[in-house]
């Protein structure tokens, strides 16, 4: 299989019609290889959400091209969106956990979107990954018992316990104060680095840049890439 997870070629993106049309992303092109932590910055407003939501499957392209996994995004029927989101992790601001499942669940029911799993080996596997994330003695409990931290870490697990080829992280330190936001950071690389896995992240947090293996930045809809994390400019 090719080593190109993500490949966007001249890809433009409108919000709005008629008079409200407004063009949010110009001409990108991008290619994410697998096992690479890529960061992409940029000011608010810049379309680093949309352009995420579209490499996840989440947002319909609407011209130039969008391939996921060697997979074709543009003009996709829902049936294949839906299979090529199975192979993508995403862990957002919010976190999303769900309120009336513990840790264990929350992480088991991204599991139960493979068939290939049974419920058993699913609930082992999720526990196995809680511990990979240092939640071993909150296995069982609430959302509402665990700190801001470790909720962004059930939603790291959540993201990577079916082994996705893909991790899209949209601003995952933003609610952390910085040794927590750290932490989650060094925690994603770690186990894409363990599990070959490409991630990108959208962050402001400029204190977290060394992690990446490359930095690309978006600036009113341009991508500007090939900014190196030791380079002056990402300072
Ligand atoms: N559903 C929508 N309908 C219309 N315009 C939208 C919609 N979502 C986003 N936009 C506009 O598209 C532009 C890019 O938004 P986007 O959320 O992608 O930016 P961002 O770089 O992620 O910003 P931030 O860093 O503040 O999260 C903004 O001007 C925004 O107002």
């Amino acid at each position: 299989m090719s080593n190109k997870i993500v490949e966007i070629h001249d890809l433009d993106f409108f919000f709005g019609q008629g008079n409200l049309r407004k063009q949010t992303l110009f001409d990108i092109n991008l290619t994410l290889l697998s096992g690479e932590v890529v960061i992409m910055k940029g000011p608010s407003g810049s379309g680093k959400t949309t352009l995420l939501t579209l490499m996840g499957g989440l947002r319909s392209p609407q011209s130039g091209s969008l391939k996921v996994l060697g997979q074709e995004l543009l003009g996709a029927k829902k049936a294949k969106t839906i299979q090529i989101r199975r192979n993508i992790g995403y862990i957002f601001q919010g976190h999303n956990l769900l309120k009336s499942l513990s840790a264990r669940q929350n992480v088991q029911m991204s599991l139960e979107l493979h068939d290939r799993v049974s419920p058993e080996q699913a609930k082992q596997q999720s526990i196995k990954m809680l511990e990979a994330v240092g939640l071993s003695d909150r296995v069982n409990y609430y959302p509402s018992e665990l700190s801001g931290g470790q909720k962004q870490r059930v939603a790291i697990a959540r993201a990577l316990v079916s082994h996705p080829k893909l991790v899209l992280a949209d601003e995952p330190t933003a609610a952390l104060d910085s040794k927590s936001g750290r932490d989650v950071v060094e925690l994603m690389q770690r186990l894409a680095k363990e599990q070959g896995c490409t991630i990108l992240i959208v962050t402001h947090d400029n204190r977290i840049l060394d992690i990446a293996d490359r930095i690309v930045h978006l600036e009113d809809g341009h991508l500007f890439e090939n900014w190196s994390s030791s380079s002056p400019q990402s300072a």
